[in-house]
């Protein structure tokens, strides 16, 4: 076995390029089973770029040459390579390995946000370092996507190293997918340029070494431009999207020729300035279910599971679909995770991909709710919080009708700090104008979408975690947005939000057992709030709100206010408040219940935090 004998990347120089064939099949059959055994992860992504990072590692010295991996998910590889084989077992566990790159766990480990689209401004960023006074020489290599090159911020980026001419190579990975067929024409035109790497690099470096001869230079200058556009028009390549930014571009390369890849970069490494290679991969290479099955296997072994919320979602939207044929739906690159496909299939010209575009999609809806349509957007929690200021200031500024359905909100577990959706309460409930709305099951969902399609006249948030929705009979579900109190008692007022209702619920039963009588209300709406919920809260002693959502400045902190404005204007004693949430800290992976329970919230934790504040 040769993936045993590499612990480090110096390790692969050693080998023939037969071996590091087998290598690259070992590593496919590692990954495979690493996956498989974690239950998730990101199969298609990283059988894809097997040998993209044997050529990397080989040509480049991290972690004296600065490798950035965007959206981080394609990484595995890198770590395997780079003396984390062995832990591959703990993948995507509690105190285990992340399945993105970690600072803490490798020196080759820089960027650890799996939010995609920023390795450009990071490497724009360090090449920046390297080339001022503080620099020690080291090569910036940032590899990003066909699918994160859709994000607005890879075209800052990409502007910006080609206006400042830094030294950075952009290894651009083209397999054509997001998760779904990548939204961009950029990877189609590029496959139509076949740049012959050595007579580019030999005449580009001819010019420039010519143009800078003093006093001749400015006439060859326009001597070959002259030429080049001549050549461009009638013979070679069309100059690339790139090169008008400013950045050399090579390629397309085969993704999977470890020699090539190699050549290559060390091209690229010798022109200087900044560089983008354009790789061609397969993704989900070598493994059939990956490269046949691109929904459940492609991107990573997920999948709509049912009697989720997420299967609610699908559900309604459907109907909605059918009873508003103005209503569009709208994805950033994710159809299938977020519950799309089937209203894709049921209505195939009203599901809309702008690619990994959240910014753009949220005043993209914006614009088309202007012109009449009805605008769903679903996108996780997390992922909303880049598009902030579009949805306070293109949806909200303009009353417009748009509706967030926000998959992954609350802990979601695996993928660890960056994919927590803990602060879409926290802002979205400061956006004027805004409603909020956190169901509590299944029929829940399938209610508050309706009720945001029928009653809302400006723009509805429904947010919901990744876990199974719990069922409740059809007399057991709210009305509009308005709260729903499922228990009355007259000591302790426990305001559930959203999946809190449930453990809120059992708390309650464990309390009743001691004798306390404890009300229970399923908040339902985060803002508006509702004034009848917290007018039967004030007559407590304590008022104690549940949310999967970071602590300060969310749905309690706002309930509490709402609770001394009502104790001020009815002249009643003032309760004593408490709010159970999440703290403003980074969480690790770990499985989301673990995550609660350590949290405190779960029935355990409400039930101990009511008995601290008795
Ligand atoms: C801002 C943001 N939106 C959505 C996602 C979810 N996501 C993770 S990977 C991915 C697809 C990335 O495609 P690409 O960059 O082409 O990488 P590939 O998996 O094809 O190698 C998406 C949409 C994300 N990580 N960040
Ligand atoms: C890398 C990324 O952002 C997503 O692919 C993420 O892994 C989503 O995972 P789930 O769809 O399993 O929640
Ligand atoms: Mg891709």
């Amino acid at each position: 076995m040769l993936l045993e004998r590499i612990n480090s990347p110096e390790d692969l120089r050693s080998l023939t390029h037969a071996e590091l064939d087998d290598l690259a099949t070992e590593i496919r059959e590692f990954i495979v089973d690493a996956v498989n055994a974690c239950g998730s992860g990101h199969l298609g992504s990283n059988l894809g770029a097997v040998e993209l990072t044997i050529a990397l590692h080989r040509v480049f010295e991290s972690p004296r040459d600065i490798l950035l991996w965007d959206t981080g998910h394609q990484a595995y590889v890198h770590k395997i390579l780079t003396g984390r084989r062995d832990s591959f077992t703990t993948l995507r566990q509690e105190g285990g390995l992340s399945g993105y790159p970690s600072r803490s766990e490798s020196p080759h480990d820089w960027i650890e946000n799996s939010h995609a689209s920023t390795v450009l401004s990071y490497a724009h960023g360090l090449a920046t370092a390297q080339q001022s006074e503080h620099g020690d020489g080291r090569r910036v290599v940032a590899v990003i996507g066909d699918g994160s090159m859709t994000g607005g911020m890879a075209y800052e980026g990409l502007n910006n190293l080609g206006h400042s001419g830094r030294d950075c190579i952009i290894v651009l990975n083209d397999n054509g997918r997001s998760y779904a067929p990548t939204v961009s024409r950029l990877g189609e035109s590029l496959n139509k340029v076949r740049s012959n790497p050595t007579y580019v690099r030999e005449t580009t470096r001819m010019e420039r070494f010519l143009r800078r001869v003093p006093l001749v230079g400015r006439f060859l200058n326009r001597g070959f431009n002259a030429t080049r556009t001549a050549a461009r028009e009638f013979w070679t390549e069309p100059v690339t999207f790139f090169e008008q930014l400013g950045l050399f571009y090579s390629g397309p390369f085969d993704g999977h020729d470890v020699r090539e890849l190699e050549r290559a970069f060390r091209n690229a490494s010798e022109i200087g300035g900044p560089q983008v290679v354009h790789v061609v991969t397969q993704k989900g290479r070598g493994y059939a279910p990956a490269e046949n099955d691109s929904v459940k296997h492609l991107h990573d072994v997920g999948g709509v599971k049912p009697g989720s919320y997420t299967a609610a979602f699908t559900e309604a939207l459907i109907k909605a679909g059918e009873n508003h044929p103005e209503l569009v739906a709208i994805t950033a690159a994710m159809p299938d995770s977020t519950g799309l496909l089937p209203f894709a299939e049921r209505f195939p010209d009203r599901m809309i991909d702008v690619g990994i575009a959240e910014q753009h999609a949220v005043t993209s809806a914006a614009g088309m709710a202007m012109g009449g349509l009805l605008p769903v957007f679903a996108v996780y929690s997390t992922f909303l919080t880049r598009a902030i200021d579009q949805v306070n200031l293109d949806v909200a500024l303009h009353g417009q009708k748009v509706i967030f359905c926000l998959d992954r909100a609350g802990i979601t577990g695996d993928d660890g700090a960056s994919h927590h959706g803990v602060l879409d309460m926290v802002l979205l409930s400061k956006v004027p104008g805004m409603t909020v709305l956190a169901p509590s099951s299944y029929q829940e969902l399938q209610a508050m979408l309706h009720d945001a399609v029928e009653l809302a006249d400006g723009p509805v948030a429904i947010r919901w975690p990744k876990t199974a929705a719990r069922n409740v009979h059809a007399d057991e579900v709210g009305v509009g947005f308005r709260a729903r109190r499922w228990r009355e008692g007259d000591d302790v007022c426990i305001l559930a939000v959203g999946k809190m209702l449930e453990a809120a619920l059992a708390a309650a039963d464990e309390l009743a057992a001691e004798g306390r009588s404890v009300t229970v209300w399923d908040a339902r709406a985060v803002t508006p709030v509702d004034l009848d919920m917290i007018a039967d809260a004030a007559r407590h002693r304590l008022v104690l709100t549940v949310e999967d959502g970071y602590r300060d400045g969310g749905a309690g902190a706002l309930f509490a206010e709402h609770v001394a404005a009502h104790v001020d204007e009815a002249d009643v004693p003032m309760p004593s408040v408490s709010v159970l949430g999440v703290p403003t800290r980074f969480i690790a992976q770990a499985k989301p219940d673990a995550i609660l329970a350590e949290l405190g919230l779960d029935a355990t934790g409400i039930a101990a935090e009511v008995r601290r504040r008795s």
